[in-house]
């Protein structure tokens, strides 16, 4: 289908809107009147310039408060229009989007608003113009869709139809089933827009919090198959007000921006499969479907970078709790760590080239084990993921690799042979075998690892990791932490694999945007959480120091037995419970403010994160942090 943006979803002139739109690859856009106002491109060079970047302009927007007025201003509101009209003519632009007015003055009654709505129609239908009529959520009179088709079918015009726009629909929670009595040649525009679910007013809601298809809480899946059912063939428009992205790298947002499309259409194309009877009608538009997820098995192993005074630090934790150093990598200087199957590599150079998030100690890379590396590797550069040149020495195993948005390496792993990981054949044994302190310490692999986020990509990150890994998000949390609000979601594969647990900083900034909280973590999965912590302590490492409080607290609101509790408290391991599900944690010191490690055990099918213990984490991380 084709595929446009409008200029409001994107930061900067309009020059450099269209530039990024066309970069990402979208076929048109929705120019907004206020980018046009304040350009200073006459209206035929916006057009040669969107010509020469293959962009179209599929929309001329907002026209507003417009129907329902009195006789004297019916007619300045048709000169205004007809000073439109002229303007898409030298735009090239055939489609003027009139919102619903919010007009005081403006009269209810439907029967003006089609008459009036007819005239309009009438004026621009020599102008080669169409009327998309929009019911927006806070309109005066008319502010849900049913009623705006209503009024469009009374007005009966050729050139007059309605534009539907997913935000001012779901955020009412009118059913989106109603669009399918729309004949789908008057839906003259679809916008499409996700959002976070808040309670809150809508027009604040809807000009600061739209998001991505796929990054808030709307079912766009189901929404867009409505309207292809009903027979829509025009663009996918992304209509996106976010006071993040009014401020980011438009280039970086149109890529998201794409990203989000490509996976809605992947997602409605799979609804279709030849061979299939049942479900919806069959749509009139061809949906480009994506390569199959990779939907990886687990990880391979999870790159760590850290400078020397640091690597030492790893190393420690990493004996501690049972790995051994048995490999170096053959031309760089990477150690390979391994407690059975589960590897962490250790880099104790500067991270690869391009990784923007940090140049210190850092979670660099995640290595996940998938059935095809060659197909993960095609879906991601579908969904516009940047593949990463490796040095290499010719005989060393070809890995394909892309940047994650957080500027973290995905490599797509081939899953193990019968004898071992073909990857592993670029690493040598390591001339030196660490002694291990907790050769019996039970790890069973890696649980997850948890990314700290820049601020203003976290929702590009979570849909990154999601789309091109085939995971699901869990609910978005916020978490109080001592240096300010912290959002967290988790992402998992559906039939287990690999989790991913994003972290940002809410407002940017803070001291845990880039200190305590903000720190990556790997998360240890063990079967006894006391064996581990001892193992660790055995090593020379004492697990992080939780405070009393929190165990007078959970023996306040749990019915744990006082000696387990005391042990939890000797060794820092925090608790959480759902269900018959139960999560024993605990974690180490920061190393260099960047990076620790975190030990758990799940029991009963627990399938969180102990969110609940964060605060508390990051207050004791913080606390030694000051000492
Ligand atoms: O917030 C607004 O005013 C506004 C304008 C035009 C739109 O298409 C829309 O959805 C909202
Ligand atoms: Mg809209």
């Amino acid at each position: 289908m084709r595929r446009s943006i409008a200029t409001v979803s994107l930061s900067g002139t309009l020059e450099e809107k269209l530039h990024a739109a066309a970069a990402a690859g979208f076929d048109g856009v929705e120019i907004f009147e206020n980018d046009l106002v304040a350009s200073p491109l006459p209206p035929r060079e916006i057009r040669a310039l969107a010509d020469d970047l293959g962009l179209g302009i599929d929309l001329y927007q907002p026209f507003r408060d417009f129907e329902g007025v009195d006789d004297d201003l019916l007619e300045a509101n048709l000169r205004r229009a007809e000073a439109k009209f002229a303007l898409m003519l030298e735009l090239g632009v055939d489609t003027l989007l009139v919102c619903s007015t919010t007009a005081q003055a403006a009269s209810g009654d439907d029967a003006r608003a089609a008459a009036h709505l007819h005239r309009l129609a009438e004026t621009a239908a020599p102008y080669g113009v169409r009327i998309a009529y929009e019911a927006l959520a806070w309109g005066r009179h008319v502010n849900d869709y049913q009623h705006s088709w209503r009024i469009v079918a009374d007005a009966d015009h050729p050139s007059l139809g309605v534009c539907l726009d997913s935000f001012h629909i779901l955020s009412r929670r009118s059913d989106p089933a109603g669009i399918g009595d729309i004949p789908g040649e008057k839906i003259f525009y679809l916008q499409l827009a996700d959002a976070p679910y808040m309670a809150m007013d809508l027009l604040q809601w809807s000009r600061h919090y739209r998001c991505f298809p796929g990054q808030g809480g709307f079912d766009l899946t189901a929404f867009t198959r409505h309207v292809l059912a009903a027979g829509y063939t025009g663009p996918l428009s992304l209509e996106v007000f976010n006071d993040v992205f009014r401020a980011a790298d438009p280039h970086r947002t149109a890529a998201d921006a794409l990203r989000s499309l490509s996976v809605l259409e992947d997602a409605l194309s799979r609804e279709h499969q030849p061979g299939v009877t049942a479900g919806p009608q069959r749509p009139a538009v061809t949906l480009t479907r994506l390569p199959e997820p990779a939907h990886p098995a687990g990880y391979a192993f999870v790159e760590v970078a850290a400078r020397p005074s640091t690597a030492t630090w790893v190393r420690t934790v990493l004996a501690g709790l049972g790995f051994a150093h048995t490999r170096d990598h053959r031309s760089k200087p990477v150690e390979l760590w391994a407690h059975g199957h589960t590897r962490i590599l250790l880099s104790s150079t500067d991270p690869r080239l391009g990784h923007t998030w940090s140049d210190d100690t850092a979670v660099t890379a995640l290595g996940v084990e998938v059935a095809d590396p060659d197909r993960a590797a095609q879906r991601a550069e579908h969904l516009l993921a940047p593949a990463l040149p490796r040095r290499r020495d010719p005989a060393e195993t070809r890995l394909n690799a892309v940047a994650a948005p957080d500027g973290t390496a995905l490599f797509f792993c081939p899953a193990p042979t019968d004898r071992e990981e073909t990857w592993l054949a670029d690493f040598t044994a390591a001339p030196v075998h660490t002694p291990t302190h907790g050769g019996a310490t039970p790890l069973t692999g890696i649980d997850h690892v948890g990314l700290f986020q820049p601020f203003d990509h976290f929702d590009e990150a979570a849909l990154f990791y999601r789309s091109v890994l085939g995971l699901a998000p869990a609910e978005s949390l916020e978490l109080a932490a001592p240096d300010g609000l912290v959002r967290s979601r988790a992402l998992t594969g559906p039939g287990g694999g690999p989790r991913i647990a994003l972290s940002v900083s809410v407002l940017g900034r803070g001291a845990q945007a880039d200190a305590a909280g903000g720190a990556q973590h790997i998360a240890l999965a063990c079967d006894d959480i006391f064996a581990a912590a001892q193992a660790l302590r055995e090593g020379g490492l004492a697990p992080l120091t939780i405070p009393d409080n929190y165990y007078a607290d959970l023996a306040a609101r749990t019915d744990l037995p006082p000696a387990l509790r005391e042990r939890m408290r000797a060794d820092g391991v925090l608790y959480d419970r759902a269900g018959s599900g139960e999560f024993f944690h605990f974690y180490t010191p920061l190393l260099d403010s960047r990076l620790f490690f975190e030990v758990v055990q799940r029991t009963g099918g627990y399938d969180g994160y102990g969110a609940a213990n964060t605060p508390v984490r990051m207050a004791a991380h913080r606390a030694e942090h000051t000492q």
